[in-house]
């Protein structure tokens, strides 16, 4: 057997194929994935009382809720700090949606230039696995965007080859926008439906959020394969999709896997993206600017039809797909990446003060949520309407757009990501 590394993707080569399909026993792997939850649950330091994840569970089916109202979490009994609802509790309970997805061979989507570099680094390391487990592979660095584009757009799902994607947030983004694009097409062309494209990514970027909340990380990388695709599965995940109103009244489609904020978060990531400092701190600055500021919008927030905010003040908007953002903000905590549902946190005070340590409390442990400057709300459809002169700036998984209204809801049915 023979793998080739080639640049660019447009230049594909065939390699020999493996020929036994790599597959897997289903059901060995639900009892591998409980076991794993629950060697999880007893590893943990701060142990959950029953009656507090029955609560959260029981919350969990409900379409919308705000935390002041429903306490999640309590105080843990060693240090009788809060704790927190579980980080990842949404794939363990979701077992009905795996599937076996055998393949012949990995094609892997390499964005050299993710994480500064990182994503050319990531794929090599995986190469060597690839190659230590025998498992055919051809390994594409797309020179340009276009390249990324034509690459996914061509890419041949009917066929037995994997596509791995190996970038940050923003390669996933564009992932997704492509296939969303393909698939209405391909729906319009068949006349019936089209099923998800599976997918591998492996977290090659900077923030790599949407990677996180599926349970890998820039550590686990090293044995990827080991744990991925020697029995790979895959699994339904929630796409978010953003359509956009501009200024003339056009609407716009986006699909996102991690977050969308209106306003602050706009401003925030067009101001950092001009400060060429250090990823993290890029952000906390330009947070710290944006909240010094003093802007507000003023905007009408309706939640599967429920007015929540009614032309109100609000400093801070964002509607989250996975429990944390920008590489470990986590504004709304206990979103869950495959639960149909997206989370929405509203954050107001009048004091730079009181902003500040809650967006400090975000990012150090997402007990913000708790504060009375909070609002968190979870719903299938979430509509923001600004009333601002002018359209408003919005972040996209970190693309940034202007818009006079969005509507945010998910799809469960555009990919199916191995994990
Ligand atoms: N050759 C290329 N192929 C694909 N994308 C490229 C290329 N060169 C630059 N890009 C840019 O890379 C961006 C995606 O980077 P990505 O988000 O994967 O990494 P990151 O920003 O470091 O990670 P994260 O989004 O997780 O913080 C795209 O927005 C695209 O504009």
């Amino acid at each position: 057997m023979q793998s080739e590394v080639l640049t660019p993707v447009n230049k594909v080569q065939k390699t020999e194929v493996h020929d036994e399909l790599v597959n897997l026993d289903l059901k060995k792997q639900n009892q591998q994935q409980l076991h794993s939850y629950e060697s999880q649950k007893n590893n943990s330091t701060h142990p959950e009382p029953n009656q507090t994840t029955q609560r959260y569970e029981n919350l969990l089916g409900e379409m919308t809720f705000q935390v002041q109202d429903a306490v999640i979490g309590t105080s843990c009994c060693c240090c009788k700090k809060k704790v927190g609802a579980p980080l990842f509790p949404s794939f363990q309970n979701k077992l009905d949606k795996v599937r076996s997805r055998p393949f012949k061979r990995v094609q892997m989507l390499i964005n050299p230039t993710s994480g500064g570099g990182n994503g050319k680094k990531i794929g090599n390391n995986l190469i060597k696995q690839l190659t230590k487990h025998k498992i055919p592979f051809v390994a594409n660095y797309s020179a340009s965007i276009l390249n990324f584009y034509d690459f996914v757009e061509t890419f041949d799902f009917e066929g037995e080859d994997l596509l791995m994607v190996c970038g940050g947030d923003g390669s996933i983004f564009m992932t997704l926008n492509i296939l969303a694009k393909r698939q209405a097409v391909e729906k319009k062309l068949n006349e019936k439906p089209v099923k998800p494209y599976p997918l591998a990514v492996v977290p090659g970027g900077t923030g790599n959020d949407f990677c996180s909340s599926i349970g890998f990380n820039h550590i686990q990388v090293n044995n990827y394969v080991e744990k991925y695709l020697l029995e790979p599965k895959v699994r339904k995940v929630d796409i978010g999709r953003c359509r956009l109103k501009d200024k003339n009244g056009n609407w716009k489609n986006y699909y996102f896997s991690c977050q969308g904020g209106v306003g602050f978060a706009g401003r925030v990531d067009q101001r950092a993206k001009k400060l060429g400092i250090f990823f993290r701190l890029k952000y906390k600055v330009a947070a710290f600017l944006e909240v010094v500021s003093a802007k507000t919008d003023i905007m009408t927030v309706i939640i599967d039809g429920k007015t929540v905010l009614d032309k109100g003040k609000v400093k801070f908007v964002e509607v989250n797909n996975v429990p944390r953002t920008g590489g470990g903000f986590r504004a709304c905590p206990i979103a869950q990446v495959n639960d149909g549902i997206l989370d929405l946190i509203l954050m107001y005070s009048d004091k730079t003060s009181r902003m500040i340590s809650v967006l400090q409390a975000a990012e150090k442990n997402g007990l913000h949520i708790y504060e009375k400057e909070c609002q968190y709300y979870r719903g299938k459809e979430i509509r923001i309407i600004s009333h601002e002169k002018d359209p408003i700036d919005m972040e996209i998984d970190g693309e940034d757009f202007k818009c006079t209204e969005v509507i945010f809801d998910i799809d469960s049915e555009l990919v199916e990501v191995v994990y």
